[in-house]
């Protein structure tokens, strides 16, 4: 049973972010419908945890009449008032003692989760599952699409949110590089490579899991992000960070990525820290595929949010031991 150092009463608040206005695919709105209806909270309350969910966001009422790209960004406006929101319900979760869990949704939707989370806890730190490393900037990015973005706006990047996009004023850039550290990269544009490396941000990509394994790739994520195991942990999982075997309904995936237990592994090994305030579950999109693809999607979102709160495995091992 793990020890919860920021959570009070074991309380998850659940954030639904039906939202797809980062990237150009519809359905990925879906999402978090889906991994409730498919009996998420349910899940939840079985492992003893009090869920605090009051429906999901209605986002079309921050939708602008008009939205004009910005530079190259599309739907700014709509990101940013979306994001905004995403923020202050995340903090006041977390501001109650709840851990706070955001189902996207694409994963713009991370300039929302993350900036709560660095509002309530400012000495968190931050570790990234994706193939890709969503560190564009308006100038750098190819597609425009505000969900490649995310972590060089939070980062402020080249100094980023400037006069250009007040729109994004809102948005306090309080995470530092060195708080950072991504997992499962594997597709990263060349000048997101540059800012990595510029920044000296900490990244495993696939070839770091295969060498080392992923218990190994873990244990340094931590030691380079939460040395002393101190700080509160926000973890940010897009689905598209595991193999498309495993998530294959999800707008942008990538061959090569986590197997199955890779992927809850590193859920379970967080939770076990008690370190865990805020989790994103992102880029499930149940529109993409044939059923079972789409069960499979949905249905492994589930399982890595619920491994974020319990260590089954760990569990289970001590009982075969004990017998
Ligand atoms: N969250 C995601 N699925 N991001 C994919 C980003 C792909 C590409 N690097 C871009 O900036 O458009």
């Amino acid at each position: 049973m793990t020890t919860y150092k920021y959570i009070k009463d074991k309380t998850v608040g659940i954030v639904g972010c039906p939202f797809s206005g980062g990237q150009p695919k519809e359905g990925v709105d879906e999402g978090p419908i889906k991994m409730i209806e498919y009996g998420l909270i349910d899940q939840l309350v079985e492992m003893g945890w009090s869920v605090e969910f009051d429906g999901h966001h209605k986002f079309t009422e921050f939708r602008p009449a008009e939205d004009p790209n910005i530079g190259k960004l599309k739907k700014p406006r709509y990101v940013s008032r979306v994001t905004k929101a995403v923020a202050e319900s995340v903090e006041s979760h977390l501001k109650k003692g709840h851990l706070a869990l955001t189902l996207g949704g694409d994963h713009s939707l991370a300039l929302g989760t993350v900036s709560g989370t660095f509002a309530a806890y400012p000495d968190a730190c931050l570790i990234w599952i994706d193939a890709h490393a969503d560190i564009n900037t308006p100038e750098s990015t190819e597609s425009g699409n505000l969900h490649g973005c995310p972590v060089s706006f939070l980062l402020a990047v080249d100094g980023l949110i400037n006069e250009e996009i007040t729109e994004f004023s809102w948005l306090k850039p309080r995470l530092r590089p060195d708080r950072l550290v991504y997992i499962g990269l594997r597709d990263v544009d060349p000048p997101e490579k540059e800012i990595l490396k510029k920044y000296g941000i900490k990244a495993f990509s696939m070839y770091h899991v295969d060498k080392y394994g992923i218990g190994k790739v873990v244990e340094m994520a931590l030691d380079a992000v939460n040395p002393d195991r101190d700080r509160p942990i926000h973890l940010s999982f897009d689905v598209d960070g595991l193999d498309p075997t495993v998530a294959p309904s999800t707008g942008t995936p990538v061959r090569g990525g986590l197997t199955f237990r890779e992927g809850h592994y590193i859920c379970e090994a967080i939770n076990e820290t008690g370190l865990l305030v805020s989790v994103d579950i992102m880029e499930v999109n149940p529109t993409l595929e044939d059923e079972v693809s789409v069960f499979e999607t949905v249905t492994v979102g589930c399982s890595l949010a619920s491994l974020c709160c319990e260590t089954i495995r760990c569990d289970a091992v001590k009982c075969s031991f004990d017998i």
